[in-house]
């Protein structure tokens, strides 16, 4: 049995949750249970804090872990990495009140920044060529200069909004994260194949939400235009529609080019154009 550390309860939760689901792996969760076993696939999933999972999957007590690369890169981990999964996208930056004037990363100069990252920031400062006073603090990081703990912070940003609510603006980008699956150095070859079993699973599931079933009616003698506008896996298939003259034509587009082909096979005549999700997608 694969164990697997996810955070309890934050920003990774429900997608690293979803994540497993849709690898069509059955578990029955609540919030009160920290430790599960999976019904269907030989995994025990660990529901622990974000912080923890690094050292825990270092030291062998879970297995595998998904978690932030900002945590994974903070403490020192990074190694552990086995890819990237790409959700809960983020940035760790400095920011300073909105009012504050403010040209360059000198001007943080003998100043003090709070933050819970004080190894990312350092190496940042380090590299910049600035000498500040990190105050280390773990949370609600955003409060630090308005009630006079420090003149600048570094923390998480996404949408950006928390930083608006509190009266700051981002003046640096120190560090680009999103959640990354980690795996122990130390893996039996047992554990190593369940893993691989996993990994498969993932990579099915990650390549179908990237992707599109396109199906679209197409004049038999547009066919070969129509077929060379369409990405697909080998070739699109084509069969036969009941109206004489007529073909339907199946094929695999990528997400990002979708509406750009969707123009392109209209103009050159596709009709009833019908675009479905994929759920997994093995090549
Ligand atoms: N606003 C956000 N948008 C996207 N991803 C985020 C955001 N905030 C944090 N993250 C990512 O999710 C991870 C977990 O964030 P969260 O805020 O839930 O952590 P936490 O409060 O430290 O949780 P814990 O209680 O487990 O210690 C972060 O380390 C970061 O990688
Ligand atoms: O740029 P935004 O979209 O506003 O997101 C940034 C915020 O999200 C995270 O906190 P979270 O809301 O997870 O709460 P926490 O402080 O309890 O971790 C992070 O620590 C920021 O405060
Ligand atoms: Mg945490």
């Amino acid at each position: 049995m694969l164990r697997l550390a996810i955070q309890k309860s934050g920003r990774l939760s429900d997608d690293s949750l979803n994540l497993i689901r849709e690898c069509g792996i059955s578990f029955i969760s609540s919030s009160l249970k920290l430790k599960t076993e999976c019904t269907n696939f030989p995994l025990e999933i660990l529901f622990l804090r974000d912080d923890d999972i690094p050292g825990y999957v270092a030291d062998g007590v879970a297995d595998i872990g998904i978690v932030g690369e900002n945590v994974l890169v903070e403490e020192g981990k990074q190694s552990l990495t086995v890819e990237k999964l790409g959700f809960s996208k983020c940035r760790l930056s400095l920011a300073v009140p909105k009012s504050a004037e403010y040209n360059s990363i000198a001007d943080l100069n003998g100043k003090n920044i709070a933050t819970s990252y004080p190894n990312l920031l350092q190496a940042y400062l380090d590299e910049q060529g600035v000498q500040a006073n990190i105050h280390t603090i773990s949370g609600s990081v955003e409060i630090a200069p308005s009630i006079g703990l420090a003149e600048a912070i570094c923390d998480i940003v996404s949408s950006g909004s928390t930083l608006i609510s509190n009266g700051l603006k981002e003046v640096e980008r120190v560090f680009k994260s999103e959640a990354a699956l980690i795996a122990s150095e130390q893996l039996s070859d047992e554990k190593q194949q369940i893993l691989e079993k996993l990994l498969f699973r993932i990579h099915a599931v990650q390549r179908a939400r990237k992707a599109k079933y396109i199906l679209l009616n197409s004049p038999n003698d547009k066919i070969e235009e129509i077929s060379d506008l369409l990405p697909s896996v080998k070739a699109p298939t084509v069969l036969p529609l009941a109206e004489e003259g007529w073909s339907s034509l199946h094929s695999v587009v990528n997400e990002d080019d979708f509406w750009e082909i969707i123009e392109k096979i209209k103009e050159a005549g596709a009709q009833g154009i019908l675009v479905v999700p994929i759920e997994k997608m093995i090549i």
